[in-house]
């Protein structure tokens, strides 16, 4: 096995400017364009704040500061010169890792607090502050008197919602969430969790029924997106049980984590709710936790009563969040265990064979299996090995673009966003040949061709968006996705399929979008479509990973498309994108 040395969203093009103050060693790393002039700028802040001035311990909280960027939570010195490819100039001047980690170990800023030296591991106090939060609150809420429960009750309640054969690992799962205080609900995609999710909700209310009581509920997931649909599939499954559990569970509302927990305009990671002002809900559940940064589970967890049952939700072998952490894959290896929170569902249920046979293929890593699959000629399954594929590609991509475009100009904005549902073009890159920005512009000529409308405005009817940035004014959030309508005064409107329903507006009146004929893999997180066309890039790119590859075959419901080469699904299969943290050794010891 491989290991991606560099497995992020590639960064913003301004960070390659050069720290033209940095000197030494600094300047060297930077201008092997490994440290950014950000990287660079706190590092020479913090030594001039703490007294520190040694270069090779400068260049430590450099690369501390690099490693979070790049979604790990800290820095294993002993490790760092193997994670960093060497530049094409030559070897850079790495420290030895004896000697470096004995100058950080005695320097003022870990004197200080400001640099923590734990388990060999370095970290930004910031990050080691919330680690340590995040480990402490599930250790407090493991510590406490398991909840009151009606065991008779239960058991009963258990055999009503799951009556079938087949729902062994369901029936298990819900009664380990009942019974405990922390659940960790993991399973690929069709593997029931959201069946569990309403069977359990259904139970629990039972439960609140015996003293007269009725639970609150919070029902919340990483992006509105992922909100929306979590909220759809809990109805789905709801009106599947005996009427009087699916009246226990009716009507629920999902909303993003944010919402949830309070967002505040003045301040991007702090909310209304948290330690002192918990939140009012008895259940808390949460969908999509791989999307979930060390961060926002710190703020999660302190904002939760800790009598409130907690469920997290989500399949850890999903890229993690875009922010650091691997929370959800911590928590799954750091609490297993027999009698441990941990409960995992096996078994998909969907009839989608060929899909899930890649799927399993990529958790495995067995790239043959994989290839075969690929190879294998199935409906499912497509595997276009072209040097050059746009011609294959472009009668499916510009069916799924026209069809979103009939349906703005016929004004009708549901349909259109169904429409943009059913097909998704993912990339792993924003730039280059296989990336969002060429496909997007690529899509947009062959509209040109096929309708004769050269798009020369920015906005055009079909022109489906996806908000960057979360603007709490306008009620959108980053990873909301929406589409461009002709209205019945003839005037173009931008509707957002947000958490809480469609939003409609002017065009000029959203700032933070992209267009999205193509996506990234790292956004089409937490969303799913019919068909998906995935672009897998060079062997050699330093995104390619098995999360990565794995993430995007899962996005598909009915048909995966995958465009690349024997060599590229070998490293996407064999490297992984792991990231230090130590959350999971700290959850073992
Ligand atoms: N034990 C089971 N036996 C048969 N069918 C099941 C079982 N559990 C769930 N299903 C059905 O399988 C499908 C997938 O279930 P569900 O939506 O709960 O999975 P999921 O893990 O939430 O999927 P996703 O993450 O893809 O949304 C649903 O149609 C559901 O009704």
């Amino acid at each position: 096995m491989t290991l991606a040395p560099e497995t992020t969203v590639p960064r913003d093009p301004q960070d390659r400017r050069l720290a033209l103050r940095a000197t030494g060693v600094l300047r060297t790393f930077n201008d092997a364009d490994v440290l950014t002039a950000a990287d660079v700028h706190v590092a020479t802040r913090l030594g001039a704040l703490g007294g520190e001035g040694q270069e090779q311990v400068l260049l430590a909280v450099a690369l501390a500061t690099r490693a979070v960027r790049l979604g790990s939570v800290c820095l294993d010195l002993a490790t760092a010169e193997g994670s960093v490819p060497p530049p094409e100039g030559g070897a850079l001047p790495w420290p030895d890792a004896e000697a470096w980690a004995e100058a950080v170990t005695a320097s003022p800023l870990v004197a200080a607090g400001a640099l923590r030296w734990e388990h060999d591991l370095l970290y930004l106090d910031r990050y080691w502050q919330q680690e340590v939060q995040v480990c402490a609150d599930l250790v407090a809420r493991r510590a406490l008197a398991p909840p009151p429960v009606d065991v008779a009750v239960l058991d009963t309640g258990i055999g009503r919602v799951f009556p079938d054969h087949g729902y062994d690992e369901q029936r298990s799962a819900v009664r380990r969430a009942v019974l405990g205080w922390t659940t960790v609900l993991t399973g690929g995609p069709g593997t029931g969790k959201t069946t569990t999710v309403a069977g359990l909700l259904a139970l629990l209310a039972e439960q609140a029924e015996l003293t007269g009581g009725r639970p609150r509920v919070a029902l919340a997931a990483p992006t509105g997106k992922a909100a929306a649909r979590l909220q759809e599939a809990v109805r789905t499954e709801a009106a599947r049980l005996p009427a009087a559990d699916s009246a226990r569970i009716a009507g629920l509302e999902a909303s993003t984590l944010h919402r949830l927990l309070g967002s505040r305009r003045d301040n991007g990671t702090r909310f209304r709710h948290h330690r002192g002002n918990r939140l009012p809900h008895d259940v808390v559940v949460v969908d999509e936790t791989s999307m979930v940064s060390l961060t926002m589970m710190a703020r999660l967890l302190e904002a939760v009563r800790p009598d409130a049952r907690l469920l997290l939700v989500g399949d850890p072998d999903q890229l993690a969040s875009v922010d650091a952490g691997a929370v959800l894959a911590d928590l799954v290896s750091g609490l297993a265990g027999d009698d441990g929170p941990v409960a995992a569902l096996r078994t998909n249920h969907r009839s989608q064979a060929h899909i899930i046979a890649l799927a399993e293929a990529l958790q495995r890593g067995d790239a043959d299996a994989a290839l075969v699959e690929l190879a294998a000629g199935s409906d499912e399954v497509l595997f276009l090995t072209d040097e050059d594929p746009t011609p294959a590609l472009r009668v499916p991509v510009l069916d799924a673009a026209l069809a979103i475009r009939e349906a703005a100009l016929a004004g009708d904005a549901r349909a259109a966003l169904d429409a943009l549902d059913r097909h998704r073009l993912l990339c792993a890159h924003r730039d280059g040949p296989f990336g969002v920005r060429r496909w997007n512009r690529l899509v947009e000529e062959w509209i040109t061709e096929a309708t004769g409308d050269p798009l020369w405005d920015l906005w055009y009817p079909g022109r489906p968006v996806l908000v960057t940035a979360n603007d709490y004014g306008l009620g959108v959030h980053n990873g909301d996705v929406g589409v461009t309508v002709v209205g019945p005064d003839g005037r173009l409107r931008v509707y957002v399929d947000g958490a809480t329903g469609l939003l409609e507006f002017a065009p000029t009146r959203l700032d933070d979008v992209e267009t999205m004929h193509a996506m990234t893999i790292h956004k089409a997180q937490g969303s799913q479509a019919d068909e998906v066309t995935v672009l897998l890039p060079g062997e050699d790119s330093r995104l390619l990973t098995r999360e990565l590859f794995y993430t995007a075959v899962t996005r598909a419901r009915s048909t995966v498309r995958v465009v690349g080469t024997e060599e590229s699904v070998r490293a996407a299969t064999e490297r992984r994108a792991l990231r230090a943290t130590g959350l999971r050794h700290r959850l073992q010891s």
